[in-house]
């Protein structure tokens, strides 16, 4: 089995795709649109899905927000460094919600961002697990 994907709803596609490209650095690898679905089909990630785990942003055409709800975490992504990372999210414009450090009751450095839809997105910086 190989893990593919995550899909998470997005109000506005082009708001979100410009999030995951331009503050977080992943590719649009491609992209449906389903006319009679009335919904777009938008895969980002960091390399091709043959072999990254990627996301799966879903645009309903007639739905421009969602209540997320307390059920879902977040993404993780691999960091080098959490600090840095946080900082080159705020000069592109991103909204750090959990500034970097040590994760509570353990040794893990994190961090976490929003997406535009208020999605939770961890970084965790590499060799800190
Ligand atoms: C290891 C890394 O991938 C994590 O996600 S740990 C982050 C940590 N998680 C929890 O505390 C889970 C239990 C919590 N009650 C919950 O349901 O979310 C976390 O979110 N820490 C917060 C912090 O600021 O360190
Ligand atoms: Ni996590």
């Amino acid at each position: 089995m190989q893990f593919l994907h995550t899909m998470l709803r997005v109000g506005n596609l082009e708001r979100s795709l410009a999030f995951y490209q331009e503050v977080l650095g992943m590719r649009l690898l491609r992209r449906q649109d389903y006319p009679e679905g009335r919904f777009t089909l938008a895969f980002v990630g960091y390399g091709d899905e043959t072999d990254h785990t990627v996301l799966e942003l879903t645009h309903n055409w007639d739905t421009d927000s969602y209540e997320l709800g307390n059920a879902f975490g977040h993404i993780a992504i691999g960091v080098e460094d959490a600090y840095q990372a946080c900082e080159a999210v705020r000069a592109k414009g991103g909204k750090v919600v959990r500034e970097a450090g040590p994760m509570k009751h353990g040794t893990t450095v994190i961090a976490f961002v929003e997406d535009p839809d208020g999605y939770k997105i961890e970084f965790i910086q590499k060799g800190s697990l």
